[in-house]
């Protein structure tokens, strides 16, 4: 909550640009984000297609966004629905935070530690080619890491509780990234990933 978090360093040494800003609000107002996020979230399981299989996730996932977004992904076609009051409120925070604009989100919910997300890069043909991918979390404190594709140099941090990571430049052509589980953690975190899709 300083001057600090407008000229965040590089957390890569090389290969693309990952800055983190800590906590952004106050943790009394991030508790609030917290609980109307887990309350009117529109939370579904995600479904994969692994060895030919389609499989439920115990995450749970939405999507939302400007408009009439649409995404495609093991086969099912994916709807954004508009935005909500604390959506909008989170959009704007972010937006003038970094001097950059969005116009959807991937909202992530996971119940506890066991649940995480595997190495993978947000690479997705519908996202604008190295566009910022802002990362906003609440709830559970957790341990996030990236992996360089070549030379699997590894590089990790903690995100906290109303805290915003970006993502920016050629990072996810070159670096992976997860949310590895662990068994300390027994309550509940929500992430928002704030994107540029191409219309
Ligand atoms: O939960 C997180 O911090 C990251 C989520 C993520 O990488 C994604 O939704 O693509
Ligand atoms: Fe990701």
């Amino acid at each position: 909550m300083d001057n600090k978090r407008n000229t965040a360093g590089n957390l890569l040494p090389y290969d693309g640009t990952v800055n983190y800003y800590g906590q952004i609000m106050p943790v009394a107002q991030a508790d609030s984000f917290l609980d109307l996020l887990l309350g009117n979230i529109d939370w579904k399981h995600d479904e994969a297609v692994m060895f030919g299989r389609r499989l439920v996730t115990k995450r749970k996932v939405a999507w939302y966004g400007d408009t009439d977004f649409q995404y495609t992904y093991s086969n099912t076609t994916k709807q954004a629905l508009p935005w909500t009051k604390e959506l909008l409120d989170l959009k704007a925070l972010t937006e003038k935070t970094l001097g950059e604009q969005f116009n959807s989100c991937l909202l992530n919910l996971y119940h506890n530690g066991s649940e995480g997300m595997a190495w993978h890069s947000d690479d997705e043909k519908e996202l604008i080619k190295n566009g910022a991918i802002a990362s906003l979390s609440f709830g559970a404190k957790r341990k996030f890491s990236f992996k360089h594709k070549r030379s699997k140099e590894s590089v990790s941090l903690i995100l906290e509780h109303g805290s915003l990571l970006v993502m920016k430049d050629n990072t996810q052509t070159n670096w992976l990234h997860r949310l590895p589980p662990t068994k300390l953690i027994a309550h509940p975190r929500v992430n928002l990933t704030f994107r540029k899709m191409n219309r």
